[in-house]
């Protein structure tokens, strides 16, 4: 009797395919009127990467991230997260993101407390967690001592904070804040921060606007240039950068055509 042959074990030479970006842009265009606001964008963000979105005012950063957040409709163009289309699947697209929009309205008539109670419950949460959290995020962003006072009675900085609170509440994998660090003071900047790095350190994705180069140089790993509607350039910030600070970079990208022009009348002497 012959001992049976083993078969030989199969090896996949074929690598697992790569997961889908937290956030896949393609082709989004916005337009107001006759102002392009956001002129076919296409952008994938890595899952796991911190990225910093950088631009000049009225560059489309607010208009892009709106409509990548289902909170604007393009007039062009997708917009998925983690593969699922954030218009033709909103309920999935949703569930896996918490959005920190800019000059967005919030229920102002409602407590700190109430207002971040409020994000967990729309996010059908129990009421146990939604407290524990609540008082947590309050505590984190120094805002303890304000839980009940009205949010319109709270500081632009306060405003922001109480807003990150509720778009943390239900652990989010991907996070799109616009502007999170307008009129935080450094304190509360650095332990937004902190928070930040350990949401990306456990595997979350956060994608932030902000105008203060050196933070995001500081902060992100990966960057977009945004310009007149357009990506001038996207990659690590290192790729970006390209040996300089990312703010010769930027104003180099950009561009900067005024800059020794007039107000003449301005100077004293
Ligand atoms: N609701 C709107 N109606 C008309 N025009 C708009 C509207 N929203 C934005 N725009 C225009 O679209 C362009 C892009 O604006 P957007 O707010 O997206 O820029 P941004 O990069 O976020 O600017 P900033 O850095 O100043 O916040 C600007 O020209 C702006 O005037």
């Amino acid at each position: 009797m012959t001992d049976a042959l083993e078969e030989p074990a199969t090896v996949s030479t074929s690598a697992p395919p790569p997961p889908p970006a937290a956030l896949s842009l393609r082709g989004l265009s916005k337009r107001f009127g006759r102002t392009v606001a956001v002129d076919g964008i296409s952008l994938d963000v890595p899952a796991g990467s911190f990225y910093g979105v950088v631009g000049p005012n009225g560059a489309g950063k607010t208009t892009m991230l709106s409509m990548a957040t289902g909170l604007l409709r393009p007039d062009a163009g997708t917009a998925a997260v983690s593969g699922a289309d954030v218009w033709t699947d909103p309920t999935a697209a949703k569930h896996a993101m918490g959005v920190l929009p800019d000059g967005v309205g919030v229920f102002d008539r409602l407590t700190g407390a109430q207002l971040v109670t409020y994000a967990g419950l729309l996010r059908g949460m129990d009421r146990p967690t939604v407290t524990a959290r609540t008082d947590e995020l309050l505590a984190a962003l120094d805002l303890e001592d304000a839980r009940d006072t009205l949010v319109v009675d709270y500081s632009a900085g306060m405003t922001k904070k109480v807003s990150l609170a509720a778009a943390l509440i239900h652990a989010p994998r991907l996070l799109v804040l616009d502007e999170p660090f307008e009129s935080v003071d450094p304190v509360s900047t650095s332990r937004i921060r902190q928070i930040l790095a350990g949401y990306v350190a456990s595997g979350g994705t956060v994608i932030v606007s902000s105008h203060v180069m050196d933070l995001v140089q500081r902060m992100c790993d990966h960057v977009a240039v945004v310009a007149a509607g357009r990506v001038l350039a996207a990659g690590t910030v290192d790729e970006v950068r390209a040996g300089r600070s990312l703010e010769d970079r930027f104003v180099e990208l950009v561009g900067d055509p005024r800059r020794a022009e007039g107000l003449a009348w301005l100077r004293t002497s």
